[in-house]
Order: structure tokens, then sequence, then C-alpha cells
């Protein structure tokens, strides 16, 4: 099974902006690229521009929206997709998604994004962003394919914004992305009765 792994090296993870500047969000999303590369095993980057860290990975560079990068592969035979925001992946919870069964495997993300998909109909196209995962149920329902859903926990933590980073910051020591957030200050303070994401 083919696996891409979608990427956005310019100006990425936007939602961060109030707590990380440009130039560490563009650190923090090829951190959490180099985590999911790692998990996923032979995968190839799909990327937005050319970047030269990309450099020494399997990547192509596709400047199309994300939904016509995607879909124009799906037409063309099996796929999975995983993001490449997803830093509490690891081999096992890839493999066990690979081998799920369903023309379509959707897992969904914390807040209503698709984190992974896996396609095996060429009928199936995607609709990312604004609530994804609704709406590729609403497409697998409307084309009569037969999807499953994938219940995990580290495929549902996608980083988009700080309540995202805490889930990092508690689960994901030793991962790249995590070591980058260290390495600027951030740290959980467990003192009060709910954990809270500081930078010291
Ligand atoms: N190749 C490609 N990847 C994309 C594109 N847009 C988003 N991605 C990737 O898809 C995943 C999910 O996207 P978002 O959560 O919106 O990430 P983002 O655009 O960096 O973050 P925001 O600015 O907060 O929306 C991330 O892993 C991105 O790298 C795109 O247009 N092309
Ligand atoms: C790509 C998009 O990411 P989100 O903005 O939901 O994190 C989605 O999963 O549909």
């Amino acid at each position: 099974m083919e696996i891409v792994i979608p990427f956005k090296p310019v100006n990425p993870k936007t939602r961060l902006s109030g707590i990380l500047t440009r130039e560490e969000r563009e650190e923090l999303a090829f951190n959490l690229l180099l985590d999911v590369v790692d998990a996923c095993g032979e995968a190839v980057v799909i990327s937005s521009a050319e970047d030269r860290r990309l450099e020494g990975l399997r990547y192509e560079v596709d400047s199309r929206s994300l939904d016509e990068v995607v879909t124009s592969r799906i037409k063309k035979g099996d796929l999975a997709v995983v993001m490449s925001d997803l830093p509490l992946l690891n081999e096992r919870v890839v493999e066990r998604f690979l081998s799920s069964d369903g023309e379509v495997v959707l897992a969904p993300g914390r807040k209503g994004g698709t984190n992974m998909l896996l396609s095996r109909s060429r009928s199936f196209r995607t609709s990312y962003h604004y609530g994804s995962f609704v709406k590729h149920v609403q497409i697998c329902e409307s084309l009569g394919l037969k999807y499953k859903i994938f219940d995990s926990f580290y495929a549902s933590v996608d980083i988009d914004d700080e309540s995202d980073l805490l889930e990092l910051m508690i689960h994901g020591k030793g991962k790249r992305s995590y070591e980058y957030l260290e390495g600027l200050g951030f740290y959980v303070d467990f003192s009060e009765k709910d954990p809270m994401l500081k930078r010291s």
C-alpha cells in the first residue's frame, strides 16, 4: 500500500501564531514530519513547496490543493494518507491502521479532522478542512462505500492549537517534536487541577 504524507512547509501551524514565531512554527512542523516519517517507514512526503530540509527523505513537490493532491492519487489505486502533524504515532499504530479492512478507513482527529485515511476505492474523494471527518463519512455513505473508523488515541492527536501541544508534552517524551518544544522552554505544569502548558 502506498503511503503519502502531505506536508506544508511554508508558514505552517498558523493557529500557534500566538505562542510561536513563524520560524519556530516552521521548525516544529518539520520535526513533526520527521516523527511521522519515523512511524511510517516506507512513505513519500508530498510537499506543497520545495524545501532544502527535505533532502534525504523520499519526497515530491505538488503545489495543488490538498484535496487535488490526494484525490488524484486515490483515482490511481489503493492509498494511505497520513498527515504530517501526528507526533504520537508509532509503527504499531500505523501497521494496525494499514491492516484494517474496509473500502475506506478513517482515523479521526480530536477536533473533527481526518488524521489518517486509507482508500481501497477509486471512486472515493477527499474534502479536507472544516470538519473533514464528518464529510468523509458522508461521502462514503453517498457513494455506498463500506467504511471503518479507526480507534486510536495516538492517531487522534494532531497539532493544531495549544491544547494539542499540551497532549504532545504529556505523552510525547522522546519524540523529535517534543525535544524541539522542550528546547524552546515548554513544559507541563501539573500543580493545578488541570495540567497547563507553560514556557520558561
Ligand atoms: N501537500 C500539502 N499539505 C498540506 C496542505 N495544507 C495542509 N497540509 C498538511 O496537512 C496537514 C493538516 O493541515 P493543517 O492542520 O491545516 O496544518 P497547517 O496548514 O500547517 O496548520 P494551520 O495553519 O493551523 O491550518 C498538515 O500536516 C499539513 O502539513 C497543502 O496545501 N498541501
Ligand atoms: C487537513 C485538516 O486538518 P485540520 O485543520 O482538521 O487539523 C483535516 O484533517 O481535514
